[in-house]
C-alpha cells in the first residue's frame, strides 16, 4: 500500500469550517450548538495543528534523510506565550479561520482569549528561549528545543491588599491541545546510589554507576512553526512519571499510600517551576530536575535521533549543545559517562567529543546567580557524575600548572571545585571549561564577563568569550502584538521586513513626513485605547486618555530599580501637593507596572507592596486632578506583554550599569515606537548607539563610575541629605502619606535604601529626575517625539532574534539553514 504523503487539509473557508466541525464532533464529541467556548478553542486548536502536520512530518523525515548539523537547545525554561494565535500566522490562516469561524457563528477573539499561555519560564532567559527557537524555525535550521513539562508554570500573582499572594498556574487544566505525548520513547533516568569499578571482558579497568531509583521521562513535543516557510520544528518537553507506577503488592497488603509513594515522588520532579530567576535556593529537586530533563535529552538524541551506527567521533559535527545558562551543565559529565561507560570510549576522545559539543551562554552578572551544588549533595544524587567532574577538574588544573607553573592563587581561583564556603562545584567554571564557546548576551554584559567575572578564563582560553546580544522575535512581538504598526510598515517599505528586519532602515525617510507622523500617532492611540479595553475587562482599571504610557515591566528586582521610578512618582506628587507644580502643568501620566516578584524574595514583595500603596494614594488623590495615574495591573506575563508594549510612549530601563545583562523588553519597546529613558546598561547601549543619543533618554553612572563609587564606599543617606526632593520623597513614605499614617508600614524598604542601597538607587536619583524632566518637555512636541520614536523603530532592526541566531551559527554552532 503506497501511503501517500500527509496532506494538510484544503486552504479554503469551507475546507477549514469542515476540518473543525469534524475536529469539534469527533474529536471534542460534541455538537456545535452543544459546544462551550474551550470546546470550540480545543478544536480549532487541533485543526489548526492538521494544517502545519505535514510540515512537521516533512521537516523530521528531511533532517533524517539529510542529518545536517543542527542545534539541541538545552534549557530548563521555555517562556512560549499563547501558540493560537503564532500557528495561525506561521499557516497564514488568520482570515480562513476568521471566516470560516464566523460562519459558524464564533468569534475568534474569544477563541484567542480562552487560551492560558504555557508559563514554562520566569522571564528573560525563558523568553529568549522562545524567541529563538521561533527563529530557527523560520530559517530553516535543523534545531530541537529540550525542556522540562512543568506540571505547574510561573505562578499567578494576585494581589491581596497590595500585596503579592501567589497561586498555582493549573495550565493544563482545560486542555493541552499543542502537545504530543510519546510515552513510547520515554527515557529512563537514574539517581542516587553508587558507583564500582570492574575488569571488562578485554581486562580494561572500568566504572559504572549502580543508581538507587529510577523515573521515567516521558516526551511532549510541540510545533515550533517557521513564519510561513513550510518549515516546523521541535519543542520537546520531558514529563517524569514513576517506573513502576503501581504497586500492587503493596496495594494488597492495604497501604495504599505506599504504594503509589513512587509515583508522586517522581512526578515531583516535573511537577513545578522554580520561581527564582536570581537567586539559586540550592535544592536538591532543583538539580534533580536539571540532571532529569538532560540525561533524557541526550539519550534521546543518541538513541532516537542519530542513526544506529553513527559513529560518535563525528558528534561535534552532528550536533551542539547549547546551554541555556548554568542549569543544564550536568549536560556535560552526563555525555562523558555515557560515551566512556555505555559505549566504551577512551576518555581522552570522549573529552574531545564532549568539548566540541558544548557552547555555554552566561545570562547574568550577579555573583549570587551563578549556581554552585555542594560536592556532598552531588555526590549523593549523582555520584559518578562527580567523579567524572574531579577528574575533568584535575585534568583541567593540570593544564593550568603547565601554563601558569605552581600559582596556588590562580589554581584556587580557578578550580572547578570551590573549598570556600563548603566544597561546591561551580557550574560556570564547569561550563567554561567545557564549552567550546562561551557567550555573553549584550556587548558590554560580554565585556564584563571576560573582564570582571571569568578573566582568569578569559586569558587562559584565547578566543573562547565571544558575544552575541539579545534579540526578540518581530512575528510575536511586532506584526502579531501590534497589527496596526505592522500595516502602516508593509504599507510604506512593501513586505519582506518581518524576516529581514533590518529593512525597517526604510522607514527612516517616514519620519519627515507629516502625514505618516499622524498615522504612526493614530497607531499607538489605538493601541492605547486596546488596552483601556483588555485592562478595563481584566482588571477593571482604566487607561485615561491623552496620558503618556511610562511604563516599567520586568520581573521585580532590586537591580532593576523599581524603587527609583517610585522615587519619581513621589516626585512629581510631592511637587503637586506642596503646591510648588499646579495640577494642570503636569504632562498627564499613567505610570504602568508589571512584576513578579520570586515567593521567597522578601524585599522585592515589599517594594510591590509599596508600589500598590502609592498608586492608590496617587489615584485617589483629587488634588493631582488625574493627571498621575498608577495602574499594576497583576500577573505580568506574555500574553498581557503583548497588549502593553504596543501602547507604551516611554520604556523604563533603569537598571544599574553593570547589571542587566542585556534586557529584552527595552528591545520590544523600540520596535513598537516607544522612547527609552535608560542607563548605559546592558543592551541599552546598543540601542542608544542604534537610534542615536537624540532618540533616547540616557541618565546615570556609567558601569566604571559605579565601581569607582563602591570602592569609593558608598554612603546612600548622604544623597538623602543633599538633595531636598530626594529627601521629601523618602520622607513622604517614612510618614506614611502612602500607608494611612502607618510609619512603619515600610521600614525595609526605606531603611535598606537609607543604610545600604545596593544598587545606588539614590545615587543615580537626580540625574534620573533631571531625565524625567527632559522627557515631560520632549513630549510637548507631539510631532518631534514621534518623529523619534518612529526613527526608533527604523533603527532597531538589528534586535531581531534572527540575527542573533545568525550570530550563534557564524561564531559558535555553524549550523547554516538547511534543506
Ligand atoms: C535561580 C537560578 C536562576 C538564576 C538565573 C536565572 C536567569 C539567568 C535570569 C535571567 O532571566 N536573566 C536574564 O536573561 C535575559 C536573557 O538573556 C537577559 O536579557 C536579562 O538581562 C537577564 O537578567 C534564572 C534562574
Amino acid at each position: 500500500l503506497a501511503l501517500a504523503p500527509v496532506s494538510s487539509p484544503p486552504v479554503s473557508v469551507d475546507g477549514f469550517v469542515r476540518e473543525f466541525l469534524r475536529e469539534l464532533n469527533f474529536g471534542q464529541g460534541v455538537a456545535l450548538s452543544a459546544s462551550t467556548v474551550n470546546d470550540q478553542y480545543l478544536a480549532l486548536a487541533r485543526t489548526v495543528r492538521h494544517y502545519l502536520m505535514a510540515r512537521w512530518l516533512e521537516t523530521m523525515r528531511r533532517q533524517k534523510e539529510t542529518q545536517a548539523k543542527g542545534v539541541a537547545y538545552l534549557s530548563a525554561e521555555y517562556l512560549l506565550g499563547r501558540q493560537l494565535g503564532n500557528a495561525l500566522l506561521a499557516t497564514d490562516l488568520t482570515d480562513i479561520v476568521a471566516d470560516g469561524l464566523a460562519q459558524c457563528g464564533i468569534d475568534i477573539a474569544d477563541l484567542r482569549a480562552q487560551e492560558v499561555e504555557p508559563g514554562l519560564g520566569n522571564g528573560g532567559l525563558g523568553r529568549l528561549a522562545a524567541c529563538f527557537v521561533d527563529s530557527l524555525a523560520t530559517m530553516s535550521v535543523p534545531c530541537i528545543g529540550y525542556g522540562i513539562r512543568y506540571e505547574f508554570g510561573i505562578f499567578r500573582q494576585t494581589f491581596v491588599d497590595g500585596r503579592q499572594v501567589e497561586q498555582p498556574d493549573s495550565w493544563l487544566a482545560l486542555g493541552a491541545p499543542w502537545e504530543f505525548p510519546h510515552p513510547d520513547s520515554a527515557q529512563e533516568v537514574s539517581f542516587g546510589g553508587h558507583t564500582e569499578t570492574y575488569t571488562d571482558s578485554d581486562g580494561a579497568e572500568r566504572t559504572r554507576w549502580v543508581p538507587a531509583w529510577t523515573v521515567q521521562a516521558v516526551p511532549y513535543n510541540y510545533m515550533v512553526p517557521g513564519y510561513q516557510n513550510g518549515r516546523v520544528n521541535t519543542l520537546r518537553l520531558w514529563r517524569s512519571v514513576a517506573t513502576e507506577r503501581f504497586d500492587l503488592r503493596i496495594f494488597n497488603s492495604g497501604d495504599y499510600e505506599e504504594a503509589v509513594r513512587s509515583q508522586t515522588f517522581a512526578e515531583n520532579i516535573s511537577k513545578v517551576l522554580y520561581p527564582e530567576d536570581s537567586t539559586p535556593q540550592g535544592k536538591e529537586l532543583r538539580l534533580q530536575q536539571q540532571y532529569f530533563f538532560v540525561a533524557a535529552s541526550i539519550a534521546d538524541f543518541l538513541e532516537d535521533v542519530l542513526p544506529e551506527d553513527f559513529d560518535l567521533t563525528k558528534l561535534p559535527e552532528r550536533i551542539i549543545f547549547q546551554l541555556n545558562d548554568t542549569h543544564p551543565v550536568i549536560a556535560v559529565p552526563e555525555l562523558m559517562r555515557v560515551l566512556v561507560d555505555e559505549k566504551g570510549l577512551a576518555w581522552d576522545t570522549a573529552w574531545e567529543i564532549t568539548k566540541g559539543c558544548f557552547a555555554y551562554t552566561c545570562h547574568t552578572l550577579l555573583p549570587e546567580a551563578l549556581e554552585v551544588w555542594s560536592v556532598e549533595l552531588l555526590g549523593r544524587l549523582l555520584p559518578r557524575h562527580l567523579e567524572i567532574i574531579y577528574r575533568i577538574n584535575e585534568e583541567f588544573l593540570e593544564e593550568v600548572r603547565e601554563r601558569f607553573g605552581d600559582d596556588e592563587l590562580r589554581i584556587r581561583r580557578m578550580s572547578i571545585i570551590a573549598e570556600h564556603p563548603e566544597r561546591s562545584v561551580r557550574m560556570a567554571y564547569l561550563a567554561t571549561v567545557a564549552g567550546s564557546k562561551v557567550n555573553g548576551v549584550a556587548e558590554l554584559h560580554s565585556q564584563l564577563l571576560r573582564d570582571k567575572v571569568l578573566p582568569d578564563f578569559n586569558e587562559f582560553y584565547p578566543g573562547k568569550f565571544t558575544n552575541v546580544t539579545n534579540g526578540i522575535t518581530p512575528r510575536r512581538f511586532v506584526r502579531l502584538a501590534n497589527p496596526g504598526l505592522s500595516e502602516l510598515i508593509t504599507e510604506s517599505i512593501g513586505v519582506g521586513w518581518l524576516t529581514d528586519l533590518e529593512r525597517l532602515r526604510e522607514l527612516e525617510p517616514f519620519a519627515a513626513d507629516e502625514e505618516f507622523r499622524a498615522r504612526f500617532r493614530e497607531v499607538k492611540a489605538a493601541n492605547k485605547r486596546r488596552l483601556h479595553a483588555v485592562l478595563t475587562e481584566r482588571d477593571g482599571v482604566s487607561v485615561s486618555d491623552g496620558h503618556m504610557l511610562d511604563v516599567m515591566v520586568k520581573r521585580l528586582h532590586e537591580y532593576k530599580r523599581q524603587t527609583l521610578k517610585v522615587l519619581h512618582i513621589i516626585t512629581q506628587y510631592n511637587r503637586v501637593v506642596s503646591g510648588e507644580v499646579a495640577a494642570a502643568d503636569l504632562t498627564p501620566r499613567t505610570f504602568i507596572f508589571g512584576a513578579k516578584a520570586a515567593p521567597g524574595y522578601k524585599m522585592a514583595k515589599d517594594i510591590i507592596h509599596l508600589i500598590n500603596a502609592v498608586g492608590s494614594t496617587v489615584n485617589n488623590d483629587e488634588r493631582l486632578e488625574g493627571r498621575l495615574k498608577v495602574i499594576f495591573p497583576p500577573n505580568y506575563n506574555v500574553t498581557l506583554a503583548e497588549k502593553v508594549i504596543p501602547a507604551a510612549d516611554l520604556s523604563e530601563q533603569i537598571s544599574l550599569a553593570g547589571k542587566e545583562a542585556s534586557g529584552t523588553g527595552n528591545m520590544k519597546f523600540a520596535l513598537n515606537g516607544a522612547l527609552t529613558i535608560g542607563t548605559d546598561d546592558g543592551a541599552n547601549v546598543e540601542i542608544r548607539q542604534l537610534v542615536g543619543d537624540e532618540n533616547f533618554f540616557l541618565f546615570g553612572m556609567l558601569e566604571p563610575e559605579v565601581e569607582a563609587l563602591q570602592a569609593a564606599g558608598y554612603v546612600p543617606s548622604s544623597y538623602y541629605e543633599s538633595n531636598p526632593e530626594l529627601r521629601r520623597a523618602i520622607d513622604a513614605i517614612a510618614s506614611g502619606v502612602f500607608s494611612g499614617g502607618d510609619r512603619h508600614m515600610f521600614d525595609s524598604v526605606v531603611g535598606n535604601l537609607l543604610q545600604e542601597d545596593r544598587f545606588l538607587a539614590l545615587a543615580d536619583y537626580a540625574a534620573y529626575i533631571e531625565a524625567q524632566d527632559k522627557v515631560d518637555a520632549a513630549y510637548a512636541d507631539q510631532e518631534e517625539w514621534t518623529r523619534a520614536a518612529i526613527l526608533n523603530v527604523a533603527r532597531s532592526g538589528f534586535f531581531s532574534s534572527d540575527r542573533s541566531m545568525r550570530d550563534y551559527i557564524d561564531r559558535i554552532w555553524h549550523t547554516p539553514p538547511a534543506f
